[in-house]
């Protein structure tokens, strides 16, 4: 299997290595627009090869496209990360161009690959890969969720003194402050977290959740790379050796959850043919509350995105 991971920076040099320590491909492709740079990680990469233990090749180049060639899967993590005091859709503009033009170039020379946008705003820019490729929702996702789940799970994990590894959670909506968490559908080892944990305290994790990503831009100037790169190469993981997981991914919903049109995080399949089925869960008012408030705020940036687009056109 080949995967391409373009932007070989924090996020993306993680995702990288990764799915070479893991294995999960056997040759890894990293481009960038820094001469040199993604050159340099992929060696770096390849050099701990032989202290851990692995064979997975991993190659870098600068802007060469060709190099990509065939890719099964491509994770674009090019583009801006945000600073403290930015939100990130304060990131659209610079972003949106950055991932058109990196879409147009994977599409190019890897027409049947599976496309993950981890590049922030994630639900718009994952709207604007969707566009620019013309693939089906099913090719072109985005990952937001499974982060966001890690960050909950370990703060619950934290919080109950227990592994993370027992912590099953799901939540939906966009990857911002208005994701929807659903504590309804978390467990601990199969028992409902609400019998664990008082209401106060699991608000409180809810709350602190939503905003995870930027505790970490707080705390260190630019956004967080190990989770999400990881991340990423769990989805890259459940494609190429056709796992079926069950994960919170950022799709394009089409009439489900009552949605049409709009790309928002829900749980899927996610196996070798991409997003095999989205799963519809039976949310109660509050919840369905709390989605459609995160649906108006990504059409409204997705609608921010198609002014853009028609104003540069
Ligand atoms: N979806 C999610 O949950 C998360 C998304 N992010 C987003 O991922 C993106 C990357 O974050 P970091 O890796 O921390 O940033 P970074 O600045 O460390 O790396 C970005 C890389 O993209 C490269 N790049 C820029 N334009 C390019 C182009 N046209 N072609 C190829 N490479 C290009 C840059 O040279 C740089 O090396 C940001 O937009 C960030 O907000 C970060 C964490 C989580
Ligand atoms: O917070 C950011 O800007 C990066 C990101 O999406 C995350 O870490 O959740």
């Amino acid at each position: 299997m080949k995967v391409t991971v373009v932007g070989a920076g924090n996020v993306g040099a993680t995702c990288a290595d990764v799915l070479a320590t893991r294995e999960i491909a056997n040759e890894i492709v990293l481009v960038d627009i820094k001469e040199g740079f993604a050159e340099g990680k992929a060696l770096d990469i390849w050099q701990k090869a032989p202290i851990i233990g692995y064979d997975s090749r991993t190659v870098g180049v600068t802007g060469d496209y060709t190099r990509t060639a065939d890719s099964d899967v491509v994770v674009i993590t090019s583009g801006l990360p945000r600073k403290p005091g930015m939100s990130r859709d304060d990131l659209i503009s610079t972003n949106a161009g950055i991932v058109k033009t990196v879409t147009e170039q994977v599409v190019k020379y890897s027409p049947n690959a599976i496309i993950i946008v981890v590049s922030n705003p994630l639900d718009v820019m994952t709207y604007q890969a969707h566009l620019t490729s013309g693939l089906p929702r099913e090719k072109v996702f985005g990952m937001a969720g499974i982060l966001d789940t890690a960050r909950y799970r370990a703060f619950l994990a934290e919080a109950l003194n227990v592994s993370p590894k027992d912590i099953q959670a799901v939540l939906m909506g966009g990857h911002g402050d208005t994701m929807v968490p659903l504590p309804r559908y978390t467990t601990v080892g199969g028992i409902p977290v609400t019998e664990l944990i008082g209401k106060e305290e699991l608000d409180a994790i809810v709350q602190r959740t939503a905003v995870g990503g930027g505790e970490l831009v707080k705390l260190m100037g630019t956004s967080a790379w190990y989770a999400p790169g990881a991340a990423a190469a769990q989805m890259v993981e459940a494609i190429v050796r056709d796992q079926r997981r069950v994960f919170p991914v950022c799709i394009e919903l089409q009439g489900e959850y009552g949605i049409n049109g709009v790309y928002l995080g829900a749980p899927v399949i996610l196996g070798r043919n991409g997003i095999e089925k989205v799963i519809e869960l039976q949310l109660n008012d509050e919840e369905k509350a709390l989605l459609e408030t995160s649906r108006g705020h990504v059409k409204e940036v997705m609608d921010a995105l198609d002014n853009m687009s028609k104003a540069s056109a």
